[in-house]
């Protein structure tokens, strides 16, 4: 797999997965009906021929109304054929849009059911390329194929029975160059799965690069502008090129002939040589000649699709193993209806909770258990890496605890539903996200039904509401993608803004103040104390001083938690917080030019 943040999710070996066909389950009916007006299609585009053969055998008997009327029986079954056609992409079109909507709900419904662990780690990159990506390529295979698939198999077979019922040898002529052209284009694509694989892998390498180049592009410029991620890109590019070049080189000329031989020359001129002769020895009646004539280039014609179908198919195959498998991530449990908990209180508390975010991976928390009571703020410290923010991502259910008990007010958060969850807690996180509506619906977002006059007072508690009036369109001003708009310190003030409308007895405040620069730390500050003000309050801090005054700071190390208690008594305990803080107070006192502080070892 590509990184996950940013590249194409390559599907994993697994169980077997369901084919092209299962996942077709809900519009095969629509499917099937394209495919018999394929087929009806086919059957009357031969029909056709029929009738022209006996129209040149009428004239040639010098029965002119009879050869009008063939004429017309042909007419009408071209017609036929036609309006055949039509109907079938019809339905073929029809039924992929159906697919494609239900498809996408589906993907959807299920992202909304399964952890946030998973989204997180699958990436927003990966999950967007199979919602979008590999849906419209099944759309554009049940559109595009599903009535070729019809006519690729029917055709060739029902023409091979006419061209028996004529005659025999040359029915057997004609599929003895069809034999050839399909054996030289099997030996030719002997190896056309590794390729395939080959082929596919680099196409994604180079996606996965495309997406890096751009997405890093501000960040890794100002190391070397651009160079190394170019390279990056450009590799991929190569390797993608050499494919390719191998492809086309491995089985390129014996393609082109079976290509030779599969069109409608090489078989009309066996035919037309040995049928002639056959006729000049009085042993073929010449229409039967002329109808083998019409008919048999249509035979080796109609395989060509199948080629193509197969190619299809095969590209196909994997956009529908990537959907399978978001459709079959595990979702989380919910309790059944009836058996909810609900909080009693807004305190929080961990039971000997151990958590690892893999199977193969090392604990990320390890037997911990703490309590934060109702109303009070309780700050989270410790090197990088020992697991503040998993702690903050175990509230929400983010994942499950692999062993002991997350519990809201008295209740495990696994037997509350996620409703009843999300309308205990409200978080900000350093990842701010605002989506790109307006300003106020952002600050909406979670209580839909507040009043603008509640979202111009959250606006004002956070901080935001006079930054806001300095946007051209104030509150109606659309935030742009993510928020690219607006500062870091900004962005921070409405999603404040958004947990102080949503007034939930809980606060997870995680990295809160990452963004804050000078002019906006003052400002985000006052709308963190706002925010908190009467609410549990669990915050992963790495600046020391904004937790000073919590009424229990937790100090995590490699997952555990090795110290709680108040600042005062822990600087005097002499442990890991004593030597963060004064960690700390050397680092105030550091200037440029200075040599740096030593960090404390994590
Ligand atoms: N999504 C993830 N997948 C796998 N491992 C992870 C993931 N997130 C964190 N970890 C690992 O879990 C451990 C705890 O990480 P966590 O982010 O909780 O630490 P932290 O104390 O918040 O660190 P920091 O202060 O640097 O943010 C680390 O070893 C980290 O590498």
């Amino acid at each position: 797999m590509t990184d996950p943040k940013t590249g194409p999710k390559t599907a994993r070996p697994g169980p077997k997965l369901p084919g092209a066909w299962a996942i077709m389950a809900p519009v095969r009916g629509q499917i099937r009906a394209g495919m018999a007006l394929a087929v009806l299609s086919s059957l009357f585009g031969l029909a056709t021929l029929g009738f022209l053969a006996l129209t040149v055998q009428a004239l040639m008997a010098g029965q002119g109304a009879l050869a009008c009327g063939f004429m017309a029986a042909a007419f009408l079954c071209t017609l036929g054929g036609y309006l055949g056609r039509l109907g079938a992409f019809n339905q073929s079109h029809y039924a992929a849009f159906r697919l494609e909507r239900l498809l996408r709900t589906g993907l959807a419904q299920r992202l909304a059911q399964v952890s946030l662990g998973y989204v997180e780690t699958e990436g927003a990159g990966g999950l967007t390329k199979v919602i979008h990506d590999d849906v419209k390529a099944l759309h554009v295979f049940v559109a595009d194929s599903t009535p070729l698939y019809a006519r690729a198999y029917v055709t060739p077979l029902v023409t091979f029975a006419l061209l028996l019922w004529l005659d025999w040898r040359l029915a057997l002529a004609a599929l003895a160059v069809l034999a050839l052209g399909m054996g030289v284009l099997t030996w030719a694509q002997r190896r056309r799965g590794e390729m395939a694989r080959a082929y596919n892998d680099a196409r994604e390498r180079v996606s996965a690069a495309v997406v890096e180049f751009v997405q890093a592009m501000p960040v890794v410029r100002t190391f070397d502008a651009g160079h190394g991620i170019f390279g990056r890109y450009q590799r991929a590019l190569d390797a993608y090129a050499q494919v390719l070049a191998r492809w086309y080189r491995e089985s390129g000329f014996a393609a082109r002939f079976s290509w030779v031989v599969l069109a409608p020359m090489p078989t009309l001129a066996v035919v037309l040589w040995l049928g002639g002769g056959l006729v000049w020895a009085g042993d073929l009646d010449p229409l039967r000649w002329l109808a083998v004539l019409l008919l048999c280039t249509g035979m080796a014609e109609a395989v060509m699709p199948m080629m193509m179908l197969r190619h299809m198919n095969e590209k196909v195959k994997l956009s529908i193993a990537r959907i399978h498998e978001v459709m079959a991530a595990p979702v989380l449990p919910e309790p059944a209806p009836g058996a909810e908990a609900r909080p009693q209180d807004a305190g929080v508390r961990f039971e000997n909770v151990t958590f690892r975010y893999g199977a193969g991976e090392s604990d990320a928390l390890t037997d911990v258990t703490f309590e934060a009571a109702p109303g009070t703020v309780t700050a989270l410290v410790g090197p990088s890496g020992a697991g503040k923010s998993t702690v903050a991502r175990l509230i929400p259910r983010f994942w499950d605890a692999n062993s002991g008990r997350v519990l809201i007010g008295g209740a495990d958060v696994r037997e509350m539903t996620a409703d009843t969850l999300m309308g205990q807690v409200a978080f900000v996180f350093q990842d701010t996200f605002l989506f790109s509506d307006s300003i106020a619906a952002n600050i909406r977002l979670g209580s839909p039904e507040a009043s603008m006059e509640d979202v111009i007072a959250a606006a004002t508690a956070a901080q935001a509401h006079d930054f806001i009036m300095d946007l051209p369109q104030g509150y109606d001003t659309p935030a742009g993608e993510r928020g690219s708009f607006l500062s870091g310190g900004q962005r921070q003030r409405i999603t404040i803004a958004r947990a102080i409308l949503q007034d939930r007895p809980i606060l997870v405040l995680d990295e809160a103040t990452a963004f804050a620069d000078p002019e906006n730390e003052a400002a985000l500050v006052a709308a963190l104390a706002r925010l908190m003000r009467g609410k549990t309050v669990l915050m992963v801090a790495h600046r020391l001083p904004t937790i000073r005054d919590a009424d229990r700071i937790l100090v995590f190390d490699r997952g555990r938690l090795t110290e709680q208690g108040r600042h005062d008594d822990l600087v005097a305990g002499g442990g890991l917080y004593a030597r963060l803080w004064s960690n700390y107070e050397r680092a105030q006192n550091w200037s440029l030019g200075q040599r740096a502080p030593q960090e404390v070892p994590a």
